[in-house]
């Protein structure tokens, strides 16, 4: 007889379940309470109670626990610094969705030498945002596994669901169960209504399948998420952040009864994928709010300690600091774009006079 199920399956893997996981990795109270104040302050953003710009800035993806750490810290400085007038949030991201094949983040390849040890890859996640959060710095993160979130949802302050999953009933019912406020990408090909459905579905509750946090496949009835946020990343042809595109999304948003305070990705699509071009967007999306556009809300940069990108081939052969995915800006290039953003929002007295 030949086999019926299994066929194209190697093995499978048993995996620790999330509360053993939690258990050992605990979060400590200061982690909680940046968790905890990280969330409302996106919050208060969303519904306008907060002016100031909500920045989601860090590395493409997190390879290098060291590396990630010592960009935390930097960042934690700056977010400091600035932050009468943005909420800083770290993008914090395990989890890479391909357009075919690649590595898919820390979580999947912890080793980067396609052994796929995803049981020290949650760990690994886990740890970072344990220490990120711990610095008083919240995170971010693109959730693209729909069992991720039982083992790293309680350290996340903002979830992404990016451009390749928007359209996907799986990732929009997780979505509707999620903790936090959670940012739709709109397609790759630029499609918004992709995004203004992921947001309508998951504000409504959903039940569906998933593990409970003893690693028991359950039926997991949601109350749905109302905190959600349109993310512009462009699209194949052209980027869509002009202020028109801007225009139709919030027509569109407020149509559907909808959040209408809008992220801005500064790349991806917005910079036809040349991190070099970052600052093109970042320095209109500021001019735009300066002049009293209040629906850019938010602002996404792909940013690591030193700029460009490095591919994968030894992982004893990487350049420290710089990304394995999408090409970043530096640190000195990220500093520099947000202080002086901050300066244009916060003018000194002579500033203001002159
Ligand atoms: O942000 C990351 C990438 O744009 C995304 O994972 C797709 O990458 P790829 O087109 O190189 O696979
Ligand atoms: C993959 C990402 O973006 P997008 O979904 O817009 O391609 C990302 O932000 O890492």
């Amino acid at each position: 007889m030949q086999p019926l199920q299994n066929v194209n399956v190697r093995d499978t893997v048993p995996l620790i379940a999330p509360r053993y996981l939690k258990s050992e990795e605990t979060i400590s109270d200061s982690a909680m309470r940046t968790v905890v104040e990280g969330r409302e302050a996106i919050k208060r953003i969303l519904s306008g109670e907060d002016s100031r710009l909500f920045v989601t800035v860090g590395p493409c993806s997190i390879h290098d626990h060291v590396a990630a750490l010592e960009y935390a810290r930097k960042l934690r400085e700056l977010a400091e610094k600035v932050k009468s007038h943005m909420l800083i949030v770290m993008r914090v991201y395990f989890e890479k969705p391909r357009t075919t094949v690649g590595w898919k983040g820390l979580i999947n390849d912890p080793h980067l030498n396609e052994t796929f040890d995803i049981a020290t890859g949650l760990r690994a996640a886990r740890r970072i945002l344990l220490e990120v959060n711990d610095m008083g710095l919240p995170a971010a993160t693109e959730l693209l596994e729909s069992i991720t979130p039982q083992y790293i949802s309680d350290l996340l302050a903002f979830a992404a669901i990016g451009a390749r999953t928007t359209e996907s009933p799986t990732h929009r019912q997780m979505a509707s169960g999620l903790s936090m406020p959670v940012g739709y990408k709109n397609g790759t090909d630029g499609t918004l209504q992709v995004a203004l459905d992921a947001m309508q579905a998951a504000r409504t509750s959903h039940s569906f399948l998933g593990i409970d946090s003893e690693g028991k496949t359950c039926i997991i009835n949601t109350k749905g998420n109302p905190w959600g946020m349109l993310v512009l990343r462009g699209g194949r042809t052209a980027p869509n952040y002009a202020p028109e595109n801007v225009q139709e999304a919030v027509s569109k948003l407020r149509a559907l009864n909808l959040c209408d305070r809008i992220m801005v990705d500064c790349s991806h699509a917005n910079s036809n994928k040349d991190y070099t071009k970052q600052h093109i967007v970042w320095n209109d999306v500021i001019q735009r709010r300066l002049d009293g556009e209040t629906a850019l809300a938010g602002v996404m940069v792909e940013s690591n300690l030193f700029p460009g990108s490095q591919p994968l081939k030894n992982p004893a052969d990487l350049k420290y600091g710089v990304s394995i995915t999408d090409g970043c800006i530096g640190w000195e290039e990220t500093e520099e774009l947000i202080l002086s953003a901050y300066e244009k929002m916060n003018p000194t007295p002579a500033e203001v006079t002159a």
